[in-house]
């Protein structure tokens, strides 16, 4: 594959970030990746590691002459990284960002950059439970979606561009609307990993009181919450303080359910039980026949090598 950005900057150096320098390299899609994180620890680790060929002791210095500067931080970060990479951005560069939610990204970043770059937000729907600029692998994004989110006015040849390079990563790329992806990632990633949480929190709770059982036999399902529970908790916290009205709306028709379940249960209805279960079975078939399951049959993606 050609060189499709001469030089892409990447603000955050964590799962995401370096699984984008990673892939970048594998069909050398870029000439020279530079990188900023907020913490001097993190920016000594991606200097150890070799994953930018120069990582800058300021967001501002990152950005300098980059083609694409892609915000790899959390959520909650984008707006300030925003007000301080505005200033320094070259003219007619992308600007993007991979944050698990759309809207409020779009809000925070776009009154921050000037009116010559163009800004297009996208989040690739591929991550683990790890975090940091160690974790991240070359294949995360192979055969993942990828959404891209453009704003109004959008120049369409540098959406195309955007979009041949998350190809060249591996993704396949769609493109939605800001608070539709919103509310459909509230149903497939955002609730589950609160409802992840908070089972893998109640059961810690039990833990004190059957003297760790609940860990010595955790069976498969409750391995799958805590591989989920693990997951980066300022990310998270972000995630649903910027996804509110979807994550609550979502969360209300999950607790109705959930309290049918329970009164079936209550009521000995093995009908309701057993029709309910069948239809959710069905859902799970239909994710493998897509070829959607590329995580099947392992816990994650734990057995990747290196991680
Ligand atoms: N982890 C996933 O599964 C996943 C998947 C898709 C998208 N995302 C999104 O990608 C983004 C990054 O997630 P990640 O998993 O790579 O997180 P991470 O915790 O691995 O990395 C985040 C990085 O941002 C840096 N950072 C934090 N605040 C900063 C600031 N103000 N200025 C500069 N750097 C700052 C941290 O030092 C770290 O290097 C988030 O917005 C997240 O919602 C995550
Ligand atoms: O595999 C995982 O660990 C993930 O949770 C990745 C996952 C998800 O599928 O929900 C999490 C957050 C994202 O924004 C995108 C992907």
């Amino acid at each position: 594959m050609s060189v499709l950005y001469d030089r892409v900057a990447l603000i955050g150096l964590g799962l995401i970030a370096s699984s984008m320098s990673h892939a970048m390299r594998r069909t050398g899609l870029t000439h020279e990746i530079t990188g900023y994180a907020k913490s001097a620890e993190t920016r000594q680790i991606a200097r150890d590691l070799g994953l930018c060929d120069r990582v800058c002791d300021s967001a501002a210095d990152a950005v300098a002459g980059a083609d694409l500067v892609v915000l790899c931080v959390p959520v909650g970060a984008m707006a300030a990284v925003a007000a301080e990479i505005g200033p320094a951005l070259k003219p007619g560069a992308t600007v993007s960002d991979v944050g698990s939610v759309k809207r409020a990204v779009i809000d925070a970043v776009a009154p921050h950059l000037p009116d010559n770059v163009h800004f297009i937000p996208a989040h690739p729907i591929a991550g683990t439970e790890h975090s940091g600029p160690a974790s991240g692998f070359a294949e995360l994004f192979d055969d993942r979606f990828c959404i891209i989110v453009p704003v109004e006015g959008s120049d369409q040849a540098a959406v195309d561009q955007l979009t041949t390079l998350w190809r060249g990563m591996g993704s396949e790329v769609d493109v939605m609307e800001a608070d539709h992806h919103d509310l459909v990632l509230s149903v497939t990633s955002h609730t589950p990993h609160l409802i992840a949480y908070t089972m893998v929190g109640v059961a810690d709770d039990l833990s004190r009181v059957t003297d760790s059982e609940v860990i010595k036999f955790s069976a498969a399902g409750f391995r799958d919450f805590t591989r989920i529970a693990a997951s980066d908790p300022v990310m998270w916290r972000d995630v649903f303080l910027n996804n509110k009205q979807a994550t609550l709306q979502i969360l209300g028709r999950f607790t109705e359910e959930l309290f049918a379940l329970q009164r079936a249960i209550r009521r000995d209805d093995g009908a309701h039980l057993e029709e309910y279960f069948t239809r959710t079975r069905a859902i799970r078939r239909s994710i493998i026949e897509a070829g959607q399951d590329t995580d099947a049959p392992d816990f994650g993606r734990s057995k990747v090598p290196g991680r």
